[in-house]
């Protein structure tokens, strides 16, 4: 699993390992760390990050190479010295734009300087024609404008540099996240760097992992400062294909359906025909034992056709038992005396799409909510533009209004509980974007709830699996429908479930 940390818990443990250190060491790790990603950079062993094919793309390594430092008034400036230094001292010609002269890391400047750097920027201001001309023909652009320390989007004279950076090719590697962005929640407030490489030191932080920022950070690298032992409870986990293969149920040696599991769905109308039969699908591959599905004749009829596996009734009331519940994907309007019984059966419940709709305001059994940012936007009477630009926020927020698990879906999956860490989906992809792609996953989650996992663990395999099922199925058909990812499942859970990857 890997893990991000808030800033707060960064500086505690900082402090705490720096009091056993001479001074300067934790920068030194930190930029030599930097230096050995950059000299990666160099030999071309990242790919174009954000501006394919508009890159200068160099294999020489750092000999030779041109290299720009910007150069903010803290640490993360004196992180850039130190490994523009370094990169000087292996033939690399680096030029630093300084920010703020008065406040610059003066050892980390004097250190680049002995180096053989040189400063491009002149004393009333970082934009000179030296500056620009450096910029244009660099290689590689280290923005070490802004860490940990930041506030708020770039100030004018930052953004302008930034904005210069970006119009160049070469490839740019953030200083430990983007400089501008919110770094404890994901949030861009104002003018930023776009990255192709962040290199973080000691622990991820949140807002690499969270859209909107996420999508500047490009490839992620983290610096082991031996921060480790001093750090608390991480803010965000991020799965891994390891994790997942070891939380996926294994049906034990006398199962038999009933005791794998058993999935009701409320699902379909005689408008959205096509939900019903995906979330089934959905439901028959997710680990589950069984699936009864409860609904309209007509659509009845069609899961029926494409999964005979299912049991069907006309009401939930007539299901019989099950260990959960998934409602909601096309369920359209009414059934509402349906939707109040299963969400009050005692057993754990999935809720997507208009099952969101007819929500009550306290839930009595276990939840998990699967919205998109529009239906949040909708639940918790929100702009869907102010959900999308704040997404950890709103997740957090309906997660303790409802007390329950919410699974924010779109361009970073977050899956969050009232309290505790939230889980980012690392497996999400464009591919996932399109329609019935949420019944598909609505009906993995609900057998994975009826299978055991708690909502939490549900709704992260669930999103970890259908994302990986969104790439197969992208290199199979360019542009996937739902159905191709739902075909695309079993072969992704042979392949979670082989033995040598439990
Ligand atoms: N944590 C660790 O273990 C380790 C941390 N290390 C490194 O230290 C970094 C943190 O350094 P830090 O604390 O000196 O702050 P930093 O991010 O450089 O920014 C402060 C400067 O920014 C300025 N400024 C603020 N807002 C601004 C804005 N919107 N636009 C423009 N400027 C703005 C602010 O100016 P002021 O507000 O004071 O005028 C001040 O000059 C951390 O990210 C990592 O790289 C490693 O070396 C070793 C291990
Ligand atoms: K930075």
């Amino acid at each position: 699993m890997i893990f991000a940390h808030a800033v707060a818990d960064v500086r505690a443990a900082e402090a705490a390992l720096m009091a056993q250190l001479p001074e300067g060491a934790l920068m030194q790790r930190a930029a030599s760390g930097l230096a050995a990603v950059c000299a990666r950079v160099l030999r071309g062993e990242f790919g174009d990050g954000l501006r394919s094919g508009g890159h200068r793309r160099r294999r020489g390594g750092p000999y030779g190479a041109r290299v720009v430092l910007l150069v903010g008034g803290g640490d993360n400036g004196g992180d850039a010295l130190w490994a523009g230094a370094r990169l000087a001292r292996r033939g690399a010609r680096v030029d630093a734009v300084i920010l703020r002269h008065d406040r610059v890391h003066g050892t980390g400047l004097a250190a680049l300087k002995d180096a053989g750097g040189t400063v491009v920027s002149g004393d009333d201001g970082p934009m000179t024609t030296a500056t620009a001309a450096a910029i244009r023909r660099a290689d590689l652009i280290i923005d070490g404008i802004l860490g940990i320390g930041g506030r708020g989007g770039l100030r004018p004279d930052a953004a302008e540099l930034a904005e210069f950076a970006a119009s160049a090719s070469a490839h740019v590697v953030a200083v430990d996240l983007p400089s501008g962005i919110d770094v404890d929640t994901g949030e861009i407030s104002g003018a930023h760097v776009r990255a192709d490489t962040t290199v973080t030191f000691g622990t991820h932080k949140v807002g690499l992992f969270v859209d909107p920022a996420a999508a500047v950070a490009g490839d992620i690298e983290l610096v082991d400062i031996g921060l480790g032992p001093y750090l608390p409870a991480p803010a965000l986990q991020v799965l891994e294909f390891a994790d997942v293969a070891r939380m996926f149920p294994e049906p034990d040696r006398n199962a038999d359906k009933y005791r794998r599991g058993v999935l009701g769905l409320l699902a379909g109308s005689a408008q959205y025909r096509g939900a019903a039969v995906l979330a089934a699908g959905g439901a028959v591959h997710g680990g589950s034992g069984m699936l009864r599905f409860a609904g309209p004749d007509a659509v009845a009829a069609d899961v029926l056709r494409r999964w005979p596996e299912t049991v069907v009734s006309a009401e939930a009331a007539e299901a019989g038992r099950v260990q959960a519940w998934a409602v909601g994907s096309g369920l359209g309007e009414g059934r509402e005396h349906e939707v109040a019984a299963v969400l009050s059966a005692g057993v754990p419940v999935l809720v997507d799409a208009d099952g969101l709709r007819k929500l009550p305001p306290q839930l009595a059994s276990p939840a998990l909510l699967t919205p998109h940012a529009g239906e949040l936007a909708r639940m918790l009477d929100a702009q869907r533009s102010d959900v999308e630009a704040r997404r950890l926020h709103y997740v957090r927020q309906a997660a303790r209004r409802w007390n329950a698990t919410v699974l924010l879906k779109g361009s970073t999956t977050l899956v969050a509980e009232p309290d505790g860490p939230v889980r980012v989906n690392p497996t999400g992809s464009p591919a996932l974007a399109t329609a019935g792609s949420g019944d598909v996953l609505a009906g993995l989650g609900g057998s994975l709830l009826a299978a055991g996992l708690t909502t939490f663990d549900a709704g992260s395999v669930a999103a970890f699996v259908h994302g990986m099922a969104g790439h197969v199925a992208a290199e199979l058909s360019g542009y996937p429908s739902a159905s191709d990812i739902l075909e695309a499942l079993p072969g992704v859970l042979a392949e979670l479930r082989r033995p040598a990857n439990r």
